[in-house]
């Protein structure tokens, strides 16, 4: 074993590193401006040559707070540069940072053929006095069984090159804060692997860096998800119970959380995004081995994925008390990403939404200022025209634009006034007293009463 690299170290130390990231979505590319806005030369490398001519004229293709100002000033810093050639990337680099999407396949099992591709990219280049940090999202056990052997085809560890595991905590939209406030985890291989990882974030990071095994790591970031995601299904789940008894969530959540040990979530139309409904399944399927069960995780996938067509049946049951059929009713659902504040659709409610609703018949018209995606709906530019054609609004987004509508201005506007609003944007009272029908997920008192 050679001792500690301490030319590499001291090029970290100094930010002197040459650093490539690969893959420069939602984590590639906080991650490279980040280490550039740090004082490092970075290179970024993704397969995706679209992506980076428009990195190149400071555009970025999905909405982050503050991204594109800083993009722009790394640009002109000339300390920031995208390469098309993963050769050249990683041949010229000191630290190679891998963010490439780790995805499932249509089986539900985890895809792991843009990792392997891009490891199989970095094992054709001599490897020596450089460190390979992997960000992705990993299921157990891939790090040791799969990218190690892959990177240790020419140069092995800990005498030629070093390895770390360093999962990434931000969440969209913050993304640019979060990089650097969130304490950071390194999961090490061997000894001096990890030091200078931890050596790298701490010149990134103004919060802790915790060091730990990387099968520690790999499990803590799953685990994390998986923890947020169960949380998120017990609030859909108290939603569902306050409808049957007929009171409002939000007041039973108000209550609830005043006391010191109880912190309920927010229910709503389901829970979407890149990882959440994705990383469970990471963690209970290893690779090569068989799938581990639990009940409680997987039925909690299974509870918010049932939240999209709870939402439905709402809108569904608001339009039969009304006296329409669903088929003679135009729906206006607003928002397709699947939180606030971001353009990004990937697993979204609004697609499950939009197309049962389509499938009962009703005539859908989608709205978002942050994204064209319409999941088979018609996209209107003009929110309040369409509204004024609409017999139910249903909030599935709660961007800041949407919390500034005016209630007042939707009553008079809407042909008839039914408002599902499954992210609490609006104040209940408030609609009510407007002779609005208001329903929610965890408030349908309207409907119960009749
Ligand atoms: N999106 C998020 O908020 C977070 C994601 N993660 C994890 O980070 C990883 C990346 O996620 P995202 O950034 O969301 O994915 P993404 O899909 O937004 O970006 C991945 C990028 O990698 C590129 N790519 C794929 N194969 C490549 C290769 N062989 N060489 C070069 N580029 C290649 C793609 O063209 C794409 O631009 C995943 O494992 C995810 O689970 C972790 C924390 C947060
Ligand atoms: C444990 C944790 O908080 N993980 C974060 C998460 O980011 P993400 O944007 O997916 O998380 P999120 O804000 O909880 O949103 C996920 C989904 O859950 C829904 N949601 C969230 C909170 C809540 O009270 N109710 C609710 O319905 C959101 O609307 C959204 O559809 O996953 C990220 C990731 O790994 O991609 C991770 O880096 C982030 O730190």
């Amino acid at each position: 074993m050679k001792s500690m690299p301490t030319n590499l170290l001291s090029k970290v130390e100094n930010n002197e590193a040459k650093i490539c990231v690969i893959g420069l979505g939602q984590v590639g590319l906080p991650t490279a401006l980040t280490f550039c806005q740090s004082g490092f030369d970075v290179t970024g490398h993704d397969i995706n040559k679209d992506l980076l001519s428009s990195l190149n004229k400071s555009k970025t293709p999905f909405e982050e707070k503050g991204i594109e100002e800083l993009l722009k000033s790394c640009i002109a810093s000339n300390k920031f540069h995208t390469n098309s050639s993963a050769e050249d990337s990683i041949k010229n680099a000191d630290v190679i940072i891998v963010c490439v999407a780790t995805p499932l396949t249509s089986g539900i099992m985890p895809d792991l053929s843009y990792l392997e591709k891009a490891c199989l990219s970095i094992s054709e280049i001599s490897l020596e006095n450089k460190l390979v940090i992997i960000e992705s999202s990993i299921p157990p056990g891939t790090f040791k069984g799969l990218v190690l052997p892959i990177l240790e085809k020419r140069s092995k560890l800990g005498k030629d090159f070093w390895a770390a595991f360093v999962p990434e905590r931000l969440a969209p939209g913050t993304a640019l804060s979060e990089i650097k406030t969130t304490p950071r985890v390194i999961g090490y291989a061997d000894e001096n692997s990890g030091n200078l990882a931890n050596s790298l974030y701490k010149k990134m990071v103004t919060s802790q860096v915790v060091s730990t095994p990387v099968e520690v790591a790999e499990i803590s970031k799953l685990v994390e998800n998986a923890f947020r995601d169960v949380n998120v299904a017990f609030a859909n789940e108290v939603g569902l119970i306050c409808e049957n008894y007929g009171i409002d969530v939000s007041e039973l959540i108000k209550v609830c959380n005043s006391h010191p040990r109880v912190k309920l979530l927010q229910p709503g139309p389901g829970v979407g995004g890149p990882c959440l409904p994705k990383d469970p399944y990471l963690l209970l399927n290893p690779p090569g081995k068989k799938r581990i069960e639990s009940k409680m995780i997987t039925d909690s996938r299974k509870i918010n994925d049932n939240m999209p067509f709870h939402v439905v049946e709402l809108v569904i049951s608001a339009i039969t008390e009304h006296g329409k059929k669903a088929s003679e009713s135009t729906v206006l659902v607003l928002g397709v990403s699947y939180k606030a504040n971001v353009s990004d659709t990937r697993f979204s409610p609004s697609k499950d939404i939009v197309e049962q609703l389509s499938k009962n018949g009703c005539n859908v018209i989608v709205y978002d200022p942050k994204s064209t995606e319409t999941f088979g709906g018609r996209r209107t530019e003009d929110m309040w025209d369409s509204l004024s054609q609409s017999d139910v609004l249903v909030i599935v987004t709660d961007h800041d634009e949407f919390k500034r509508l005016d209630l007042g201005k939707i009553k008079q506007t809407m042909r008839t006034p039914i408002v599902i609003d499954t992210r609490r944007i609006f104040s209940r009272s408030m609609a009510e007293e407007l002779g609005i029908k208001y329903i929610s997920v965890g408030y349908t008192k309207t409907l119960k009463d009749k």
